[in-house]
C-alpha cells in the first residue's frame, strides 16, 4: 500500500514544533492522516537512546518522517561546531537505529540539507555533487551528520532492506509561532529588524555580510508537498534534492523584505558578519519529474510571514 493510500497508519513526525514539522504535520492532518503521532522535544529528546527506542517499541509507526534537528542559520551554526555535529548525528543515529529494530517501520524520510555541496559544485547543484569534495567551510559540522545521515539510508536500505530516504533542501522559510529569534535564519531576521527600525523611527537597518552571497528560497508549503510526494513515491538509494529553482543576491531579497515591511530609511551592510558561501543554487529537476511543483512566490510568502509577526507583536 503506498503512503497516501494507509492514512490511518501510525505516522511519527518528529519535530513537529519547528517550522518543517509544524508544516508537515498541518499538511498530513489535511490529507486525512488520523493516527500521527507526535512528541515536543521536552517529552522525547531525541538525543536519548535509550528514550528513543521506549517509544519505538511502545509507539511502533509505520512512517517516520525526521524533521527534529539543531538547525540555525549561518551564524548560529558557525558558533556551535560542536552542537551541531554531535546532536544532528545523534538524531539521525538513534532515529534510524531504532525505526530498523523495532520492526514497524514501512518508510522513513530524512531532512537533510544542501550544504551538504562542496562549494566549487557545478551549479546548479545536481545531487551526483554529493561528496564529490568536502562540504563548505563554516556548516561543515552540520553538512557532516547530513552526509552521514543520508549514507545511513543508503546503508540500512542495502543491509536491511529498509524503505530509507533523504530530501536535501535549500533555504526554506515560512510561519512559525513563536516566531524565529534574531539568531535564526535571514528572512525572519530581517523581518524582525526592518519591522523594528520602522516602528523606532530608525535611519538605518543593519543587514549581515556583503549582500552579494546567491540563495535559493523555497516555502515551506512547497517542501512538504514534495516530502509527501517522496514519502508516496520515491524509493531510491539517491537523496533528492528540493528548491524552488529561483535564484537572488541576499540584497535583492533585503530590498524585497524592507518593502514588504514597509520601512522607508537606509540599508547598511555589516561586513563583519559572514556572507556564507558566495551561491548555493541546487538542480531540482530529478524531483520535478516526480510532478514537484513549487507554488509560492517569494513576495508572497513574505507578506504572509509579515502579517503574522504583526498578529504575534499585537498579541504579545
Ligand atoms: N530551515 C531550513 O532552511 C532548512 C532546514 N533543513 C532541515 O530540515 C529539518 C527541519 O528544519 P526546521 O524546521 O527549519 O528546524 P527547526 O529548528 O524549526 O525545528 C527543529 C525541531 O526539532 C526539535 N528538536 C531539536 N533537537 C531535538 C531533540 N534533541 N529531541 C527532540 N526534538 C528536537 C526542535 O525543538 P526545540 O525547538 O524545542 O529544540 C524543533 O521543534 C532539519 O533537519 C533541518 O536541518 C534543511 C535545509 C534547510
Ligand atoms: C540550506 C541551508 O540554509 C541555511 O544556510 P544559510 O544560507 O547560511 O542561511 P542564513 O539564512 O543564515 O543566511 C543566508 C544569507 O543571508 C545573509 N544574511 C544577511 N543578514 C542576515 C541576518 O540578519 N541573519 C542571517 N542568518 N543571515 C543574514 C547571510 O550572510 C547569508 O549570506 C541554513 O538554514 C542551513 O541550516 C541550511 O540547511
Amino acid at each position: 500500500m503506498s503512503f497516501l493510500g494507509d492514512k490511518s497508519a501510525k505516522t511519527f513526525v518528529a519535530g513537529h514544533r519547528g517550522m518543517i514539522g509544524t508544516a508537515a504535520h498541518r499538511k498530513l492532518a489535511a490529507l486525512g492522516f488520523n493516527s500521527i503521532v507526535v512528541r515536543t522535544h521536552a517529552e522525547l529528546d531525541l538525543t536519548c537512546q535509550h528514550a528513543v527506542d521506549t517509544f519505538f517499541d511502545a509507539e511502533q509507526p509505520r512512517y517516520v518522517i525526521l524533521c527534529a534537528a539543531k538547525s540555525g542559520g549561518v551564524h548560529a551554526a558557525l558558533s556551535a561546531p560542536a552542537e551541531y555535529l554531535t546532536k544532528n548525528l545523534g538524531i539521525i543515529f538513534n532515529v534510524m537505529t531504532a525505526a530498523q529494530r523495532c520492526g514497524s517501520v514501512r518508510k522513513l524520510l530524512i531532512l537533510a540539507s544542501a550544504t551538504i555541496y562542496p562549494e566549487d559544485a557545478w551549479q546548479p547543484i545536481p545531487e551526483s555533487a554529493f561528496l564529490s569534495g568536502p562540504p563548505a567551510p563554516g556548516s561543515e559540522w552540520y553538512s557532516i551528520a547530513k552526509i552521514a545521515g543520508i549514507k545511513m539510508c543508503q546503508a540500512y536500505r542495502e543491509e536491511h532492506g529498509m524503505d530509507a530516504i533523504a530530501a536535501s533542501p535549500n533555504n526554506i522559510y515560512g510561519p512559525r509561532n513563536p516566531f524565529p529569534s534574531e539568531s535564526s535564519h535571514v528572512i525572519p531576521a530581517l523581518i524582525r529588524r526592518f519591522h523594528h527600525a520602522k516602528v523606532t523611527g530608525a535611519p538605518e537597518a543593519v543587514v549581515w555580510g556583503s549582500g552579494a552571497a546567491l540563495r535559493e528560497f523555497t516555502h515551506v508549503d512547497d517542501l512538504v508537498e514534495a516530502l509527501v510526494l517522496l514519502m508516496d513515491r520515491y524509493s531510491g538509494l539517491e537523496h533528492l534534492n528540493v528548491g524552488s529553482g529561483e535564484e537572488m543576491s541576499v540584497r535583492e531579497l533585503a530590498e524585497m523584505v524592507k518593502e514588504v515591511v514597509g520601512y522607508e530609511g537606509r540599508v547598511v551592510w555589516d561586513a563583519s558578519r559572514p556572507d556564507g558561501v558566495p551561491r548555493r543554487l541546487i538542480d531540482s529537476s530529478k524531483m520535478r519529474k516526480l510532478g514537484w511543483k513549487p507554488k509560492v512566490a517569494l513576495r508572497d510568502g513574505l507578506i504572509e510571514m509579515y502579517q503574522l509577526y504583526c498578529r504575534q507583536q499585537d498579541e504579545a
